[in-house]
């Protein structure tokens, strides 16, 4: 029996007809696009997507399944996923659930049958802009109430932990301060022997200095980097006291602390094979990524850091470096999860660092 119908309406008032996929009810959010192969299951379940609604450029989805260890979280937060075709009987041992299955766990809205070559064209011509996946057919209403919708701006504190933990390790240990993380940069922390404690968004840098770690994890995250002030703060105390990695959201939040400004981008940049290159070694890394924001590269011009990556396809800073302080940042996920790991290189020089007891990074 084909599924019940269900529109993807636009901010702009396109209307794309498709079938019902995973929970009941209708959702709205900022819609994106990822073009990603694989990784589905880590994508939709990164908190970085808070308040988006996922498009799908690859059309077959679903087909690796889903189970109960890949999730980069545990309580997902995406608006909404919109696919081509939503694979129905995957193919691997490992799968404990469907697409649909998975979504309708989730309680997460998707729609599938649509052409998301088209939308994925629009949003990089139009750039991201508002959408809702509705089972109404009444889409003058919709587009209405798209238009009309705005997005609460506190989106890391509702990803983010409200109470520390630790994840062992015996090696350096490192506080995690938690905008949203993705679980592989902690398991990429444990990996390497760290004893991890993540804690609060909100942790103030006495706290966090309190703990005594050899180092601080700024993790991903939601939103826009200019609403997450009280981190902003905390990091500038931070800075020259302690070795710091930021990734994604973390790199943004150090630019600002460091001084720099950022800037929403146009459709931003969500895949697992955006190339970027090391300015230090001047290799190409082919990198994973999920990002809205970046920093502005004229604004560094006048801080402390200095940009040591830079993105192949459209020149954006990807990585920053303090001049002489033990802190740098990139903006894509070397955690991967998935993707390639060209850059797992740089938890490594994390733990170098620590380790050195805060000597400079080559990132
Ligand atoms: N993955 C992330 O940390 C995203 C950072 C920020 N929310 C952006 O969209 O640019």
């Amino acid at each position: 029996m084909l599924n019940d119908k269900r529109y993807l309406v636009l901010e702009d008032g396109t209307v794309y007809e498709g079938y019902k996929l995973g929970a009941d009810g209708e959702s709205a959010g900022e819609i994106v696009f990822n073009t990603s192969m694989t990784g589905v299951q880590e994508i939709i379940t990164d908190n970085s997507y808070t308040d988006q609604i996922i498009t799908f450029s690859y059309p077959l989805i679903g087909s690796a399944g889903f189970n109960t260890e890949d999730s980069e979280s545990l309580l997902p937060t995406a608006r909404g996923v919109v696919v081509r075709e939503a694979i129905e009987h995957p193919s691997n041992f490992r799968s404990t659930e469907n697409l649909d299955g998975f979504l309708k766990s989730n309680d997460i809205v998707g729609i599938s049958g649509v052409d998301t070559r088209s939308i994925t064209k629009k949003i990089r011509n139009s750039g991201v802009m508002k959408a809702e996946i509705t089972d109404s057919s009444d889409h003058a209403k919709t587009v209405e109430a798209i238009r009309a919708m705005e997005f609460a701006r506190d989106q890391v504190k509702r990803v983010s932990t409200n109470t520390p933990y630790i994840s062992t390790g015996t090696g350096p240990r490192v506080a995690l301060l938690d905008f949203g993380k993705k679980e592989n940069i902690v398991r990429s922390l444990n990996q390497r022997g760290c004893d991890v404690t993540v804690l609060p968004h909100d942790s103030t840098s006495e706290r966090i200095l309190q703990l005594k770690p050899d180092g601080v994890m700024l993790s991903n995250g939601p939103g826009d980097p200019a609403d997450v002030t009280e981190a902003v703060e905390t990091i500038r105390n931070l800075i020259g006291q302690i070795p710091i990695f930021g990734i994604c959201l973390g790199h943004q939040l150090i630019a600002l602390a460091g001084g720099a400004s950022s800037y929403k981008m146009k459709f931003g940049h969500r895949g697992a094979n955006q190339p970027v290159k090391n300015l230090s070694t001047n290799k190409v890394e082919i990198t994973t990524q999920n990002h809205g924001y970046a920093i502005d590269e004229d604004s560094l011009k006048d801080t402390d850091f200095e940009i040591t990556h830079i993105a192949i396809n459209d020149n954006s800073v990807e990585g920053i470096r303090h001049r002489s302080e033990p802190v740098f940042s990139v903006q894509y996920h070397p955690e991967a999860a998935a993707g390639p790991h060209d850059a797992s290189y740089l938890f490594d020089q994390f733990i170098e660092m620590m380790k050195a007891g805060g000597g400079q990074s080559n990132a």
